[in-house]
């Protein structure tokens, strides 16, 4: 997309898998933004991904926040390294979108609510893109307008075909569980109160010692149960389910994405999703789009701070629980008054189908064919 001087100018820190598919939609799909400069640790990446999207390279991260042609900063480096580039940004005053988890320990995550609330002002939204999934946005709906009635139980599935070997049972947790934390959170609109793990047999795909799969089991503060199957080796491709039971029906999302039946040679069968881009591509996008407009604003419009520790905290608890085989209860320091979610609601603005917020980041199927 051609450049304006209006643009908000942003600095993608890590350009593996994940910053290299946002600096492209930033470059591309995305209204408002231009990307100005890359810092990855592998500076031929992101010289490559500089060249691609028209920016220049820093190969120091914390310089690239500090610098004079950067007004905002899009973290997708590694979990360990984004407690020292978020305090960067806080420390500048810049907004910034980090992917998730915001950090990958309990003591950092609350340590930068604390700061952004001391600042009075809120500059942090965290990488939760399934509260941008149309989907997701259509079975919270559900909830809020009482169609299910009181909600009483969640059924998570999350399946990657296959995962590199340093997902053990904890980085399972904290990188992959933490997205079932967040929807549970999103959709019963409560935090979670306890965690359990049930590990079983293992697929002989896992390495010694991890237990893949395992099933997660929440409690929330006023006593609803979350399910939460864990597996990132399933050899399948990527099943992300959710159902939601309430008192009077229940209603499940995830089972048909991208389905085409085909009939050939006296068969018939479909096609899954192989990962979470080809899932998930129009929620990053949205993500993205509503990042930039809110923080041209000086806003933030989706999941903030508070999420992210939260999610942390549950996550902590949830790796304590794979060590112990206990129940582990998660306890949460008191909440700054600024340090709110201004989480996307159910009913995201203007919008033609019920419950899907109008994107105005312009997505289309061949934008995700050519994401792949
Ligand atoms: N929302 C979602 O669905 C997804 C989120 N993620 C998240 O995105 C982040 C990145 O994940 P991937 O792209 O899968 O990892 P990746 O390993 O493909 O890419 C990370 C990149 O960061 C670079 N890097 C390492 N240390 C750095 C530092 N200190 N500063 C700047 N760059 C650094 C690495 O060289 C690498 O190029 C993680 O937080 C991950 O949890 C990843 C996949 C999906
Ligand atoms: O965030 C993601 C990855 O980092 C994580 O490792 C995967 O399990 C998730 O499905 C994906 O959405």
């Amino acid at each position: 997309m051609p450049a304006t001087s209006t643009d908000l100018r942003i600095a993608v820190l890590g350009v593996g898998m994940m910053g290299a598919f946002h600096a492209d939609a930033l470059s591309s799909r995305i209204r408002g933004a231009q990307v100005t400069v890359v810092s990855d640790f592998f500076a031929d990446k992101a010289a490559e991904v500089a060249g691609r999207v028209g920016a220049r390279v820093d190969s120091d991260p914390i310089a690239a926040i500090h610098a004079d042609d950067v007004d905002a900063v899009l973290i997708a480096s590694p979990g360990k390294a984004h407690d020292e580039q978020v305090n960067a940004c806080l420390d500048r005053g810049i907004p910034v979108l980090c992917e998730k988890p915001l950090t990958t320990d309990v003591e950092s995550a609350y340590g930068i609510v604390q700061k952004e609330a001391a600042l009075g002002r809120q500059l942090i939204q965290v990488g939760f893109m399934r509260r941008y999934d149309a989907e997701y946005v259509a079975l919270k709906k559900l909830i809020t307008d009482g169609e299910l009635g009181n909600p009483l139980l969640v059924h998570c599935i999350h399946r990657n075909p296959d995962v590199p070997e340093h997902f053990n049972s904890e980085f399972m947790i904290r990188d992959s569980v933490v997205h079932e934390v967040d929807v549970a959170r999103f959709l019963l609109d409560e935090e979670i109160a306890s965690v359990e793990v049930i590990a079983g047999v293992a697929t002989s795909a896992a390495p010694a010692g991890t237990h893949d799969p395992m099933l997660v089991v929440f409690r929330t503060v006023s006593g609803r149960v979350v399910t939460d199957e864990i597996y990132v080796r399933s050899g399948v491709a990527y099943e992300v389910r959710t159902e939601v039971v309430g008192e009077r029906g229940s209603a499940l999302i995830g089972l048909d994405q991208n389905l085409v039946v085909k009939r050939t040679d006296g068969r018939w069968g479909g096609s899954i999703a192989p990962g979470f881009v080809e899932r998930f591509g129009a929620a990053y996008d949205l993500e993205l789009q509503r990042w930039v407009d809110a923080a041209r604003r000086g806003t933030v419009d989706g999941p903030g701070a508070w999420d992210g520790y939260a999610a942390v905290a549950v996550c902590e608890a949830g790796v304590e629980a794979v060590r112990t085989g206990q129940k582990v209860p998660v306890v949460l320091g008191p909440r700054p008054d600024a340090a709110g979610s201004d989480a996307p609601s159910a009913d995201m603005g203007t919008s033609s189908q019920p419950g899907i917020a109008e994107s105005s980041a312009g997505i289309t199927a061949p934008d995700l064919e050519a994401a792949r």
